[in-house]
């Protein structure tokens, strides 16, 4: 994905193939705000109506990133995980488990997990329901039996992106909600610029900071 053009493409395709405003802020790594207006720059057959006047003239803010470079090879993703794993390895002294958020973060825990010797988790986060403005609070995440359970321990919580935050709090209700204790999460970019996630501290190897916004 090069430039602008490329994700109005795949905008279009997705909406041709029936996915959601949501399911195509999924899949292209940017707000559901920006997916609506790249599929109506496409002009695609599902395009959502909008009434959100407040977008300027040339589109929303957000930024699309981009790090398939990273994730298409393993050296180059052990070698940006290590990084991640040591800004982690400074945050608690009794931690044993590493949480990765589905999809994208699974191979990113599975690094950071070798890489500070802890046990492997897998948290599926619940799919959110975007076309009609709210959450699903019906369709809850799970953790994978396949990999380890939480069972009140200490953990670090990984992904690729932050975008609204949406996915990284669930995770960490979730896992409080399994009686674990999250410790800090890290990520490879943090578009919110977040300290902290219900208290837990996050980092990011890269944040996105919008310069020029009247906010
Ligand atoms: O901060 P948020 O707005 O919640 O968005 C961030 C989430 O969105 C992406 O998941 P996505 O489902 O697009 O991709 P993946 O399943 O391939 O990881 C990303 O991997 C984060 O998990």
């Amino acid at each position: 994905m090069k430039n602008v053009d490329d994700l109005i493409e795949s905008a279009a395709e997705l909406a041709e193939h029936g996915h959601s405003k949501g399911e195509i802020a999924d899949e292209l790594n940017v707000s559901r705000e920006t997916a609506s207006w790249l599929v109506e720059r496409a002009g695609g057959p599902a395009a959502p109506a909008t009434t959100d006047t407040t977008a300027p003239a040339g589109g929303p803010q957000d930024i699309h990133v981009d790090w398939s470079a990273v994730g298409r090879d393993s050296y180059r993703l052990e070698a940006v995980t290590s990084a991640m794993a040591d800004l982690l390895a400074k945050q608690g002294e009794d931690v044993d488990l590493t949480v990765g958020i589905e999809k994208a973060g699974a191979p990113i825990a599975t690094h950071i997990a070798s890489n500070l010797d802890t046990d492997l988790s897998s948290y599926a986060p619940s799919k959110h329901q975007w076309d009609e403005g709210e959450l699903d609070t019906d369709v809850g995440g799970s953790f994978s039996r396949n990999f380890a359970q939480i069972r009140d321990r200490d953990c670090y919580v990984v992904d690729d992106t932050i975008t609204s935050g949406t996915t990284m709090t669930e995770t960490i209700e979730a896992i409080q909600d399994e009686g674990g204790n999250p410790v800090a999460a890290c990520v490879l970019v943090d578009k919110q610029g977040l300290e902290e996630v219900q208290g837990v501290p996050v980092y990011s190897l890269f944040q996105v900071i919008s310069v020029g916004s009247d906010e």
